[in-house]
């Protein structure tokens, strides 16, 4: 069997006024596994989201090649799905049209029936059934950010790419979704790329973090094996030597080994 999805001597150049260029990444290598939901974590600027685009093809490589199914991305497409920090919902439709309309354009071939139903399949699975008829602007945060969760996997993608999905939220609202975010990902089993800044977040949803060296020129640091069993508590895991092993190692990396002065 082939590889799911690799990033193979990957770099990104971004051109500078002037003639002068910068160099984000250089020379990212990465495999990442079918149903596997890994975080990349790093320094702010380090290109974290430089990383994520160009899997999502909304940015493209400038060497390198970012491989699905061994096929190479060469632009968007609806087999990645991408969430963002700004839930990004269109303020004129309701969360259920803000659905509908993702799975319409993905799925054209279903009836009327099976559209409604495939709507409310993921309307349910974050339980926004009681605010399916709100507009954006009568939500709160939270419930914007599921919908955007809602909306991407309803269209199947065999990839979700999360880029800081929950970073605009409060911490408790932020447990929340992460809450939501692993009981779904028991059910739907997608693969997930998730950008993070949060240290606890990284080791609670992955199972694997990769951490990002400082830019320019940022490469792929060390990569982190989070051993604990699913589900996860995130209670019980303070205590868990496992959890806290890995926390420290993310810590030591993050504030040690390559430290920033500007944060
Ligand atoms: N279009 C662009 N032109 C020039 N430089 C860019 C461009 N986009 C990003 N960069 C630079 O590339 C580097 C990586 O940016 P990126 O947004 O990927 O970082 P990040 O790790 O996601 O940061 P943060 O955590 O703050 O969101 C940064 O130094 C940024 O200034």
């Amino acid at each position: 069997m082939g590889k799911f999805l690799s990033l193979e001597h990957v770099d990104k150049v971004f051109p500078l006024p002037g003639g002068k260029e910068y160099v984000a990444v250089r020379d990212v290598d990465l495999e990442i596994k079918k149903n596997e939901i890994i975080s990349i974590i790093g320094h702010s600027g380090c290109g974290k989201s430089t990383l994520l685009n160009m899997i999502a093809g909304l940015d493209l490589n400038t060497a390198g090649g970012i491989f699905l199914n061994n096929k190479e991305i060469g632009g968007p497409g609806p087999e990645r799905a991408v969430v963002f920090q700004n839930h990004s919902l269109l303020p004129w439709l309701t969360v259920y049209q803000n659905i509908e309309m993702a799975v319409k354009k993905v799925m054209p071939e279903l009836s009327k029936q099976e559209l409604g139903e495939r709507v409310m399949k993921f309307v349910s699975m974050v339980n926004l059934d009681h605010a399916k008829d709100k507009y954006p602007g009568e939500i709160s945060g939270g419930m914007k950010q599921r919908v955007g969760i809602a909306r991407a996997l309803s269209i199947k993608p065999e990839v979700l790419l999360m880029d800081e999905p929950f970073g605009a939220l409060d911490s408790l609202t932020r447990a929340n979704l992460q809450e939501h975010l692993m009981r779904i990902q028991e059910k739907v089993q997608n693969t997930v790329i998730i950008i993070t800044h949060d240290v606890d977040e990284a080791v609670l949803l992955s199972d694997r973090v990769i951490m990002m060296t400082n830019g320019p020129e940022a490469t792929v640091g060390e990569i982190l094996e989070v051993n604990l069993e699913r589900p996860r508590d995130r209670v019980a895991l303070q205590q868990d030597p496992e959890y806290v092993r890995c926390r420290e190692a993310i810590l030591s990396f993050l504030y040690e080994k390559f430290a920033k002065d500007d944060e």
